[in-house]
């Protein structure tokens, strides 16, 4: 068994690789070549070697089959306002599809004006909490915070050797955004000594680097590089000093450093005062990025030596997610001091309104989706409206109005027209493209494309009620459509058609991959009709909810019918399986 347990820490090591910590004795040249030479397979027999290791510390442990999810530990402080601390990694890792266990270092009293009170928990009761969740749980990242006393940072050192995880995200929480001061200054030095030297990436702001570095006011990007250089100095193999608080600075600069090449992460600035929290979020972010992403980390790690690329992009990730919910909630009003906490669902705003989604959307309505098309329409003769009371009246569950080539007042009276329509079958009506047109005659929502207005623009026209739905051809795309606040994707061409020119086909497999990405329900489109409706709802992706459909419904004399075939078979393959 002591064999199993030096293999199974020698895995954790060099498989990992970024992590530095070792259990105590075991050589760690030895860890790394190990795994080089072995990786795939010892990557697979790791969860098993574990699991014996678990069920030696306690017997009753049971190896359960099933999925392993991704899995950060945070271990910092709560934050009674619940902006920042504990509260802020929770709900970060959550918005982030990862799940998020907690080690509470301390209970601060805190609002929106400032810190009231910090009441430090023993150290003893913070490394039970540490050995709970550590000799239990598969925890790939830990993600630290507020740790307040040199003893809870010493504490944690020694449970991260005693049971290695993959990955340590250190957000050396100082002063908080308020100015209170959340660690004695005793700490620094224990941080340097054994917390740095074990950590994958450090996260300090400008207050932060200084006090790290016992230099003075960082207050250039020059000094941030410096700060950068200084602090990889210390261990840690990569560095984001952020620049938040740099003075005379239109946009927000982040100096990130693998130690070999440094670079200037620039955004524009988002005037708010909801900030509290982003560095605590931003941390647990890309802890949560490297969770889900640690085997590819493992690979690119094993072959690039120390050049971090794919933790550089991680960041970004994380970045790009807290600049969209600070963007989302820059008008947000919780509490009444200088800086407030955001949303990281981007979901607050909607239920702010007592009215909201009076007609919600509800991800079956995606069923039968009927999309217009005005070139079809004139060659059998149809007028618009007739054609969508013809798919209404045949069992559409909702209608889109694409009419591509058609003067603006003439769409603006044919969206007015087939909105009734519509409306008195209880049906969503929606516009393509054109979000003026939906605000004229205030449809249920729009339907847009990657390169039509972006969904963030379109959502602040159209408010938080209306349904946004956006093409979506990859994972990435899903994932964008999440953060800006779509209702639901639309995923095509899932078939080659002729209905939209120099269309990509994604094929059934491309749909499926966007299928399981995607945090929203979705509809398929592109080629699909009567003689494959089938094949593509049977790829039992629970988030495919439906398919939308032209040709299929609009080329054709007769609208009703093709409608209630296509119905039909969607039900029977549904409902009646
Ligand atoms: C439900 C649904 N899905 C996808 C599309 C395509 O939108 P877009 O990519 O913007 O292309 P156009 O329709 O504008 O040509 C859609 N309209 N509906
Ligand atoms: C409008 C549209 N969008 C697509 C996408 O792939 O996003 S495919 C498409 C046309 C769908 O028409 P038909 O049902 O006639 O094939
Ligand atoms: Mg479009």
């Amino acid at each position: 068994m002591a064999y199993a347990q030096a293999l199974c820490a020698s895995i954790s090591y060099a498989s990992a690789s970024f992590n530095k910590v070792l259990p105590q004795g075991f050589p760690q040249s030895k860890g790394l070549s190990y795994f080089v030479m072995n990786s795939r397979a010892n990557q697979a027999k790791q969860a098993h070697i574990c699991a014996e290791i678990q069920r030696e510390r306690d017997p009753m442990a049971k190896d359960h089959a099933g999925i392993k999810v991704p899995h950060v530990l945070t271990v910092a402080g709560s934050d009674s306002g619940a902006g920042a601390g504990i509260q802020a990694d929770l709900k970060a890792c959550a918005a982030r599809g990862v799940y998020c266990s907690t080690v509470i270092t301390s209970v601060t009293a805190q609002n929106t004006v400032g810190v009231q009170g910090v009441n430090i928990v023993p150290e003893e009761f913070v490394a039970k909490q540490l050995k709970s969740v550590l000799s239990d749980m598969q925890v790939d990242v830990v993600k630290t915070g507020m740790l307040p006393s040199s003893g809870i940072v010493k504490v944690l050192h020694q449970s991260l050797k005693d049971f290695p995880v993959r990955g340590l995200v250190v957000d050396p929480v100082m002063v908080s955004t308020s100015g209170d001061v959340l660690a004695a200054p005793s700490v620094l030095q224990v941080f340097r000594e054994q917390l740095l030297p074990m950590a994958d990436i450090v996260t300090p702001n400008l207050k932060e680097a200084s006090a790290l570095l016992g230099s003075p006011k960082l207050e250039t990007v020059g000094d941030m590089h410096a700060a950068a250089k200084a602090l990889h100095d210390m261990g840690p193999r990569n560095v984001l000093v952020k620049g938040g608080d740099l003075p005379d600075s239109l946009d927000a600069i982040d100096i990130f450093y693998d130690g070999k090449n440094i670079f200037e992460l620039r955004s524009s600035r988002i005037k708010t005062r909801n900030t509290h929290g982003t560095g605590c979020s931003l941390a647990s972010c890309i802890a949560a990025e490297l969770a889900k992403g640690s085997s590819m980390l493992q690979a690119v790690k094993v072959k690039y030596a120390c050049n971090d690329v794919v933790l550089k992009q991680f960041t970004l990730a994380a970045k790009h997610y807290i600049e969209a919910s600070l963007d989302y909630s820059r008008d947000l009003v919780i509490g009444n001091g200088r800086q407030g906490p955001f949303d990281h669902f981007l979901r607050l705003k909607r239920n702010m309104h007592s009215t909201y989604r009076e007609n919600a959307f509800d991800p079956s309505d995606l069923f039968l989706y009927a999309v217009t098309d005005s070139r079809m329409n004139k060659k059998w003769g149809h007028s618009i409206s007739d054609a969508v009371k013809a798919a209404v009246e045949g069992g559409a569950t909702i209608v889109q109005l694409r009419e591509k080539d058609i003067e603006t007042r003439d769409f603006v009276e044919a969206a007015k027209s087939c909105l009734e329509i519509c409306r008195s079958h209880g049906v969503p009506f929606l516009i393509n493209d054109r979000v003026d047109v939906a605000l004229a005659c205030d449809a249920d929502g729009v339907h847009v494309g990657q390169s039509d207005m972006p969904v963030r623009v379109a959502r602040d026209l159209l408010g938080p009620e209306k349904i946004i739905g956006v093409s979506c051809k990859t994972p990435v795309h899903a994932e964008q459509a999440w953060v800006d606040g779509a209702d639901y994707i639309g995923c095509g061409g899932v078939f080659p058609t002729n209905t939209k020119e120099n269309n990509i086909t994604v094929g059934l497999d491309g749909l499926k991959t966007v299928c399981m990405a995607s945090k929203l329900p979705v509809v398929a489109i592109g080629g699909i009709g009567i003689l494959n409706a089938r094949s593509v709802m049977e790829i039992n992706e629970s988030q495919l909810k439906g398919v939308a459909v032209v040709s299929a419904l609009f080329d054709r004399e007769c609208v009703l019918t093709e409608t209630k075939k296509l119905h039909s078979v969607l039900m029977e393959v549904t409902y009646m399986k």
